[in-house]
């Protein structure tokens, strides 16, 4: 019984993941079928509207890199059952987003205005790519255990939790973060960047600089030598010229 709800629990964290992850292309894209996209929402004036935006990004960081250390989950599996851990992970992580967005304020003064139709179309080509290149790399890496269903699947039909992979298919043979690359590409590619789009862009593109460096960590901690070997191999963002 308890496994059910932990499975209902991990498919409702999902659920609520996967709508905000929806949402957040929407909101970044200026997307008119959503209420509120980062360049139409609240009014302050600049100062105020620039540091709540820099509280909202920070706030987002702060929840994902902790809660994301193995030092933090091994106490905090003391309270939620390790089945759910990851689900709830992503939960707060979706909370997290869904506070920034519903909070973020505009700072609609023009940074860039390309106007040129092949231009804007290359970078709503781009925008499209990145996002795409996001979602591809989760299932490249492990879709259902990276968003926690398959924990509570596993626990289920009492099968053990799965060990840990060092996983190099497709993207991952070129770059090392290929799911943050597809991030940097759609927050940045937009045909009309604003101030307030600028601040997201570079507010989340120090985030992920300073994710990958812990990431990375956790990730020698695990794989060793093997990922010592792979990111002297492979490109952390850009692939590298002149290949391997
Ligand atoms: C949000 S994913 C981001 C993955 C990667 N940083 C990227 O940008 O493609 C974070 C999780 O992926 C795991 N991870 C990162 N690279 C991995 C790899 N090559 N193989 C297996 N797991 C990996 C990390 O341990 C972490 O739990």
């Amino acid at each position: 019984m308890m496994r059910a709800l932990y499975l209902l629990y991990a498919a409702v964290a999902y659920a609520i993941f996967f709508a905000t992850f929806l949402y957040l292309i929407a909101f970044v894209g200026n997307f008119s079928l959503v209420p509120v996209t980062v360049d139409f929402a609240r009014v302050a004036t600049p100062g105020i509207a620039a540091m709540i935006d820099i509280a909202l990004i920070a706030l987002f960081g702060i929840q994902h890199s902790v809660m994301a250390r193995p030092g933090f989950k091994a106490g905090w599996t003391r309270i939620v059952p390790a089945p759910i851990e990851r689900s709830t992970y992503v939960l707060f992580a979706s909370i997290a987003l869904i506070v920034m967005m519903a909070f973020w304020h505009q700072l609609p003064a023009p940074v860039w205005t390309i106007t040129h139709g092949a231009g804007a179309a290359i970078l709503w080509i781009l925008f499209a790519s990145g996002w795409a290149i996001v979602l591809t790399s989760t299932f490249l890496i492990n879709h259902f255990e990276l968003f926690g269903l398959q924990q509570a699947w596993f626990a289920l039909r009492k099968r053990a939790a799965a060990p840990p992979v060092l996983r190099q298919p497709f993207f991952y043979k070129f770059v090392r973060h290929p799911l943050y690359s597809g991030f940097f590409i759609a927050f940045w590619a937009t045909p009309v960047m604003t101030v307030g789009h600028l601040l997201l862009a570079v507010g989340l593109s120090i985030y992920m600089l300073i994710a990958i460096r812990y990431e990375e960590r956790d990730l020698i901690d695990v794989f060793g030598e093997a990922y010592v070997g792979y990111r002297r191999r492979v490109g952390m963002l850009i692939p590298r010229v002149g290949g391997r």
